[in-house]
């Protein structure tokens, strides 16, 4: 068998940092080598994600942790406030990141890409890592070729921080690639509450909605004459996001520069 990718988790004691670690532990092809979280240090990763201990300790510097466990890939799901910090440390290192921590703006992604150059590391940012994601963003960029009056409607549960969703910001990136430009609506309407049409990005909606009980939903609404389209993804549980976040362990070390969406990666 070949040797194994040594990874580090970074969030560890997060939602989707402790559903992280214990994919790695079940993939036969990865070795856990760092588990870092300021939140609280010491115990073992493993145990703080519901699993036998692993022997690998929660640590809190990931400079330090870097330096001592030798990773060659960091998972990351932090927060949007630390998540650039991050990266570059890990591009110092030589470390390539795998990034699921959303918030990152056009301007983050430009300076993460002159870093990935000046240090010869790849990364990949990915808003989202469940396949059914992915495929709901393609299909909504396809059928903005034929209807381009288009609304976006992104759920999650009310402990997110960022808003939009990255996955929203995404897709509509994707289909601002496919759709002729149109600003929807009607020219003379007026919010009566401030916030009532949503967000706008290049003459699109998207709305934000944050109930407890949610995990990650969205909807990408489409109207015709006569007829609406909706095309429509749910993560119920964070498992739904492990297969992705492996394929793009796995395959990050043989990508180049910066990789913006896990469909770069795999489709
Ligand atoms: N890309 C995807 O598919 C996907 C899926 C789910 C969540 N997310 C994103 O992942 C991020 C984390 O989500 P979550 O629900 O796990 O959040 P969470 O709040 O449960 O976990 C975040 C963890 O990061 C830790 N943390 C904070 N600062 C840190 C630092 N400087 N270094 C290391 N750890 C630090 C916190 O202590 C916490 O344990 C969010 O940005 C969310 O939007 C992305
Ligand atoms: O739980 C979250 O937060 C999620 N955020 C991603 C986003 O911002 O698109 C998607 C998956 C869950």
């Amino acid at each position: 068998m070949s040797k194994k990718i040594r990874v580090l988790v970074n969030g560890a004691r997060g939602r989707m940092g402790k559903e992280v670690v214990k994919a790695i532990l079940n993939d036969p092809t990865l070795e856990l080598v760092g588990a870092v979280d300021p939140a609280g240090t010491e115990e073992d990763a493993a145990v703080v994600a519901g699993l036998p201990a692993c022997g690998v300790l929660l640590t809190g510097d990931l400079s330090d942790t870097i330096e001592a466990s030798n990773p060659e890939v960091m998972v990351d799901f932090t927060i949007p406030q630390s998540v650039m910090g991050n990266i570059r440390i890990a591009l110092q290192h030589k470390v390539s990141p795998v990034v699921g921590t959303t918030g990152l703006s056009e301007q983050d992604l430009q300076e993460i890409r002159e870093w990935t150059a000046s240090y010869e590391t790849s990364c990949l940012i990915a808003p989202n890592f469940a396949i059914g994601a992915l495929l709901m963003m393609r299909f909504a960029r396809e059928a903005s070729r034929f209807f381009p009056h288009v609304e976006i409607m992104e759920y999650h549960h009310d402990q997110k921080l960022d808003a939009p969703s990255g996955t929203a910001i995404k897709t509509a990136e994707a289909i601002q690639e496919e759709r002729q430009k149109i600003n929807q609506g009607h020219p003379d309407e007026e919010e009566i509450i401030a916030g009532s049409r949503g967000g706008e990005f290049e003459g699109m909606r998207i709305h934000s909605i944050r109930l407890p009980g949610l995990v990650a939903h969205q909807e990408v609404l489409f109207g015709g004459l006569g007829q609406t389209l909706t095309i429509r993804h749910d993560s119920i549980t964070r498992e739904s996001f492990m297969p992705g976040v492996i394929e793009a362990v796995q395959r990050i070390r043989s990508a180049k520069g910066l990789v913006y969406g896990l469909d770069k990666l795999i489709f």
